[in-house]
């Protein structure tokens, strides 16, 4: 890169007070069409990212996740919109010229070279006397240096994903693309892994953005979750956030259960059927509120109009999951176990910490 792209690509900095030097990605209204009659499969899509950050794009099938991905790789192009890496443009710019490692869901390791060779294949900007060296230090650090002279297919799935990774990292990528890199693995080795792979990366210091369909994964793996939903990034927020203040239903329900209950807002609170909420002093008018299943509190109660019927209770272990109706409208509570009320009984639903105000 030359000092001319550097000064052409530099993202321009409207607020001298905003550093902008920790900046690691920043993509900039991305917009994505396949073909002429199809809807938009990026649409308008902006974040920021900070070095050593990690991003998780979650969202159900189709919502663009991977075509945000690869627009970032530079495997696919956008319409519009730009991509800084390190304040440098990148948008146009080949996946080889962008410094951006990905590791794929199936690996995509060589099978005829060992693993040592692999991690070695990746680094071929280090000089040829550093290598051996550094390859070392990336098979150690993966606690693979046992396992060095091996090939791919004799090592487990999660083995050959650190591998996958350490040949990512070992190329010294500003940038580490992950598409769905666990779902290959048993649910075991996928939490174990994940924990893993996350401390590495916080240790190295690691950019991340990482493409799931997985909640759980998400929440537990991201420093930032970006909820997509039709193209849109409807939401980017650390996972609490995300979770416990969503920005409407859609998040609200991907998120995992919830409860939607509707009222007016006045004066700081809004009468619900599960009673009195209290919301910011400036809300007026019909609002929707999402309350999580373990923001509820169950307690016996007579046969009576305000009481909640159950209708299903599910033991999961450490808790049950009821589902509740009460006046043709359904209810989700989760009570820990010696909560324990039988299909058919009657129950008072009680909120036990404030829901959160969607925005439609
Ligand atoms: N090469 C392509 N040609 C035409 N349409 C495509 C192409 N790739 C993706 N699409 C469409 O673009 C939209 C977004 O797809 P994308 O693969 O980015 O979604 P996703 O969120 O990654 O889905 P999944 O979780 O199923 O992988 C979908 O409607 C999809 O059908």
């Amino acid at each position: 890169m030359n000092s001319q792209q550097m000064v052409t690509g530099a993202i321009q900095i409207e607020d001298p007070a905003i550093d902008t030097r920790d900046i690691q990605i920043q993509a900039l209204h991305l917009n994505k069409r396949y073909r002429r009659d199809d809807a938009l499969a990026v649409n308008d899509l902006s974040f920021t990212l900070h070095k050593g950050e990690i991003l998780a794009l979650l969202g159900p099938s189709g919502c663009g996740k991977t075509t945000t991905l690869r627009m970032i790789a530079g495997f696919e192009q956008a319409d519009s919109g730009q991509i800084f890496l390190q304040g440098r443009e990148v948008t146009h710019l080949t996946p080889q010229q962008r410094k951006i490692g990905i590791v794929f869901q199936d690996y995509a390791l060589f099978p005829h070279m060992t693993i040592e060779q692999n991690v070695m294949f990746a680094m071929r900007d280090t000089p040829k006397g550093e290598r051996a060296d550094k390859a070392t230090s990336w098979l150690e650090l993966m606690r693979l240096d046992t396992l060095r002279q091996r090939y791919p297919n004799e090592l487990s799935g999660g083995q050959q994903q650190r591998v996958a990774l350490a040949r990512t990292l070992a190329a010294e990528p500003e940038l580490v693309l992950l598409d769905e890199p666990f779902s290959n693995l048993d649910a075991s080795l996928r939490e174990s892994t994940r924990n893993e792979m996350r401390a590495l990366f916080k240790r190295s210091g690691t950019t991340v953005i990482l493409v799931t369909h997985d909640q759980a994964e998400a929440l537990t793996f991201a420093d930032k979750v970006g909820v997509m939903n039709q193209g849109f990034l409807v939401q980017t927020d650390t996972p609490q956030q995300v979770y416990q203040h969503p920005a409407n239903a859609f998040v609200a329900r991907f998120l995992g259960h919830t409860n939607l209950l509707y009222g007016d807002a006045l004066d700081g609170f809004v009468n619900t059927p599960l009673g009195q909420l209290q919301v910011e002093k400036s809300l007026q008018g019909q609002v929707q509120m999402s309350v999580r299943p373990e923001d509820l509190h169950l307690s016996p109660a007579p046969r009576c109009d305000a009481a909640a019927r159950v209708i299903s209770r599910e033991f999961r272990g450490h808790d049950y999951f009821y589902t509740l109706e009460r006046d043709g409208v359904q209810y989700c509570v989760i009570a820990p176990r010696h909560q324990n009320f039988e299909v058919g009984s009657w129950v008072n639903i009680n909120v036990l910490r404030g829901g959160s105000v969607l925005s439609g």
